[in-house]
């Protein structure tokens, strides 16, 4: 049967070059190619399908993600793929596994934490899959503050072995993924304790369970922590629950690059610094900041498409009614997020860059720029998590009632991403990091000059007084404007603090005190640093035809849409005045008008098969009616016309309204 395009009219108006734009949203031609190749393949195999997930009872799914994962794992080695194209396959099969923590964080956690002996031991056997590890830092009794974390690791000089034991209720590691069921080891967060003298946390590497018939090894009690948020959703996890009792492993196992412990007992400190030992949690912040842009341009794509389908009212002359896309308040809502999308997109490269930029220096014992590496890996996981879980939700809103269902997808991608916004640092706790890196920052100033993403602190007195230019909307579009603008709120919210901050005699009481405007002077750095990279991108060559000129517009919808939303911040700083604020805004309505004819093709760019979109809305043709009519009798509930329980609950309330009216 011939599929019809309900939405090629909708693609017919576009006015840039689809396929280019795929190209910069995929990153290279070549990334380009091996996504849209690995999509397909996991899209045309019925081994992978998952649109049964939100039924199954825990049992069943968490079954059926060992299937999966055993399946993905025998395709990529059947097929040879390479670790990018294992990655790209994790991504599309789309579903939360114990893979996931063994790939991002044990493996990291040995290459960033142990020795070249310990790389050398160890990483074969993980790159095999003959072990497979998790990430257990988190405890019941405490989670954010992994100072304070209770399980101990005592070296014992005469064995020459460490003892890892859980000494109280709230010591039981709780949440690790991968641990409840599936992993044999595990990267366990203990306090080193070595000849009575406690020196804080390190990593140490334990088996859990039997490598011959996977039973919990002897001092180990371990197990799933229950249910979680959603149908479906992470409940593909095993997040666990984990106690030690005086569990033996030799010493050779504490993970020993960034601290020793020798055969004497004698207690060593690398020549770099401690906070390495938190440095997978940098790593995989850095991963989820890239991830967010996919979460959310999928929550787009779907509210994006269904909008152009979905007509209410303002039929004329029995005319269609309009589609409820052209809705001016339903575009101040979309647009913003299709916006931040591509906005995300770019600053997740631009971490990665980043990040890789800081490894390299640390190879190299440079470890200057780590402080701003983990200001910018904790403020913008932050603040891209945020708006992608807000993002998510308000996407469903926009599908209306539709968007309640199940089967719209909106429902499990908000229930699997919002955990984003706690796991790997809770999300106001890591602002309270950016925070500290900022008022530190305007304390040194005239002593250490600021750089990188803080150098425009260098312009602190020049940025403390200036005035915003703007006499017509138009203005608005210029880039110098909007950086300025930026940058002039950034720091005077940090420089009021600093100067609030120097009233109180205790520096940490005054943080404390001030922290919930702390954390709006974070927010307000962390979103200069998005918009500097996305007018940066936009300073490179784009080829296609008027795809440049789409993320300008794109790139001018994000920034005036967060001078709205923050317009108090703005005013109160006296960066800019009420008549700025307005005119700005007039802006921002004529972009949205902009988008508009460009809109569906700018969701096709993100080149998602309906297999990973998993919505009925969001389907590549439109055809949403008939398929949502036939999903609803495809649900079990529909088996039978008279429902399970009709004979024991329905008939005998029946019966008993029957004989009272006859009273
Ligand atoms: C069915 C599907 C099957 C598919 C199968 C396919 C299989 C095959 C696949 C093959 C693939 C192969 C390819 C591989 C690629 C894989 C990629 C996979 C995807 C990976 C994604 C991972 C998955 C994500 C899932 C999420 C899991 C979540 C895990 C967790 O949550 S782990 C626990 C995280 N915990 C936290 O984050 C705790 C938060 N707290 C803290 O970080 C800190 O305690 C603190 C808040 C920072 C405070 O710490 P302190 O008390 O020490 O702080 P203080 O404030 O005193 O600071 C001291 C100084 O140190 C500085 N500092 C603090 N932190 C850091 C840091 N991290 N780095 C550097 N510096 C730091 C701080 O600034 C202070 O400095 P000073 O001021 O100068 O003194
Ligand atoms: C789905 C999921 C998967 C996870 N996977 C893993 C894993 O694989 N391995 C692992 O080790 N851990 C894992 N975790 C644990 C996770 O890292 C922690 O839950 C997270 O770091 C938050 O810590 P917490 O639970 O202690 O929150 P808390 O710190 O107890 O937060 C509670 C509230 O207190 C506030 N708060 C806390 N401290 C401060 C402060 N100093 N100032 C102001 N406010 C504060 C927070 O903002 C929050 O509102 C996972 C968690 C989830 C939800």
């Amino acid at each position: 049967m011939e599929r019809v395009d309900h939405l090629a009219h909708e693609r017919n108006k576009s006015e840039f070059d689809v396929d280019a734009m795929k190209i910069v949203w995929a990153g290279s031609p070549h990334a380009f190619e091996l996504s849209d190749r690995i999509s397909k393949l996991v899209a045309s195999d019925p081994g992978f399908r998952k649109d049964n997930r939100t039924m199954l009872s825990r049992k069943d799914l968490f079954k059926n993600t060992l299937r999966k994962a055993a399946y993905a794992w025998k395709t990529i080695v059947d097929l040879h793929l390479s670790e990018e194209e294992a990655a790209k396959l994790r991504f599309y099969v789309d579903e939360p596994a114990y893979t996931d923590l063994h790939w991002g964080m044990f493996v990291p956690a040995i290459k960033g934490q142990g020795t070249d002996e310990q790389q050398q031991k160890w990483l074969p056997l993980a790159y095999k899959m003959q072990i497979i590890g998790c990430y257990a830092q988190t405890e019941l009794g405490h989670g954010s503050n992994v100072q304070g974390l209770e399980t101990t690791a005592t070296f014992d000089p005469q064995t020459d072995e460490f003892i890892i034991h859980s000494p109280t209720l709230t010591s039981s590691k709780w949440w690790p993924g991968g641990l409840g069921k599936v992993a044999t080891h595990a990267i366990a967060y203990a306090r080193l304790i070595v000849g009575g003298r406690d020196y804080g946390v390190n990593g140490f590497i334990v088996q859990l369970r039997s490598l011959e018939d996977h039973s919990p090894l002897p001092g180990i009690t371990v197990g799933d922590i229950g249910m979680k948020f959603g149908n479906g959703a992470y409940n593909t996890m095993d997040n666990g629950v984990l106690q030690f009792d005086h569990v033996r492993i030799p010493r050779d196992q504490m993970l020993m690059r960034v601290s020793q412990v020798t055969r004497e007992g004698k207690y060593k400190q690398s020549d770099v610094p401690r906070q390495l030992v938190y440095g997978t949690m940098v790593y995989v912040r850095q991963t989820i900041v890239a991830d967010a842009s996919c979460a959310l341009s999928r929550a787009v794509c779907i509210a994006t498409r269904y909008s152009a389908v979905r007509r209410q009212f303002g039929s004329q002359n029995g005319g269609p009614e309009t589609q409820v896309i052209d809705y001016k308040t339903q575009q101040s809502r979309l647009f913003p997020l299709l916006a931040s999308a591509y906005a995300f997109r770019f600053i997740g490269e631009w971490l990665k860059w980043l990040y890789t930029d800081v490894t390299q220096r640390l190879q190299a014992n440079d470890f200057s720029t780590l402080p701003e590496a983990h200001a910018c890996t904790a403020g913008l996981k932050s603040l891209t998590t945020t708006a992608t879980a807000d993002g998510i939700e308000e996407c469903r809103k926009l599908c209306g009632g539709h968007g309640y269902l199940c089967s719209s997808g909106l429902p499990e991608l908000f229930a699997v991403y919002v955990p984003a916004c706690t796991y790997e640092g809770d999300n106001t706790v890591l602002l309270l990091q950016v925070a500290r890196f900022l008022m530190k920052t305007v304390s040194q100033l005239g002593v250490k000059k600021p750089v990188g993403t803080i150098g425009y602190m260098t312009r602190v007195d020049h940025l403390m007084q200036c005035r915003c230019g703007v006499q017509r909307a138009e203005d608005w579009l210029n880039p110098s404007a909007l950086l300025e603008a930026f940058e002039a709120r950034a720091a005077r919210m940090s420089v009021a603090c600093a100067q609030n901050l120097s009233n109180f005699d205790n520096p940490e009481e005054g943080f404390a005190e001030l922290s919930a405007d702390l954390v709006e002077a974070a927010v307000a750095h962390c979103q200069l640093i998005i918009v500097s990279k996305f007018i940066e991108k936009l300073q490179q060559e784009i080829p296609g035809k008027g795809v440049k000129q789409q993320l300008e517009v794109l790139c001018n919808i994000y920034t005036l849409f967060l001078l709205h939303k923050h317009q108090g911040d703005f005013l109160s700083t006296g960066c800019i005045t009420p008549k700025h604020a307005s005119l700005a805004n007039d802006q921002l309505r004529s972009l949205y008008s902009q988008v508009r004819p460009n809109a569906i093709a700018l969701v096709d760019a993100f080149n998602y098969t309906d297999h990973f979109l998993g919505s009925i809305l969001g389907c590549y043709d439109g055809n949403v009616y008939p398929k949502l009519y036939e999903a609803a009798w495809e649900d079990p509930l529909n088996d039978s016309v008279v429902p399970d329980g009709y004979h024991q609950y329905i008939r005998p309330l029946l019966k008993q309204q029957i004989r009272t009216a006859r009273l």
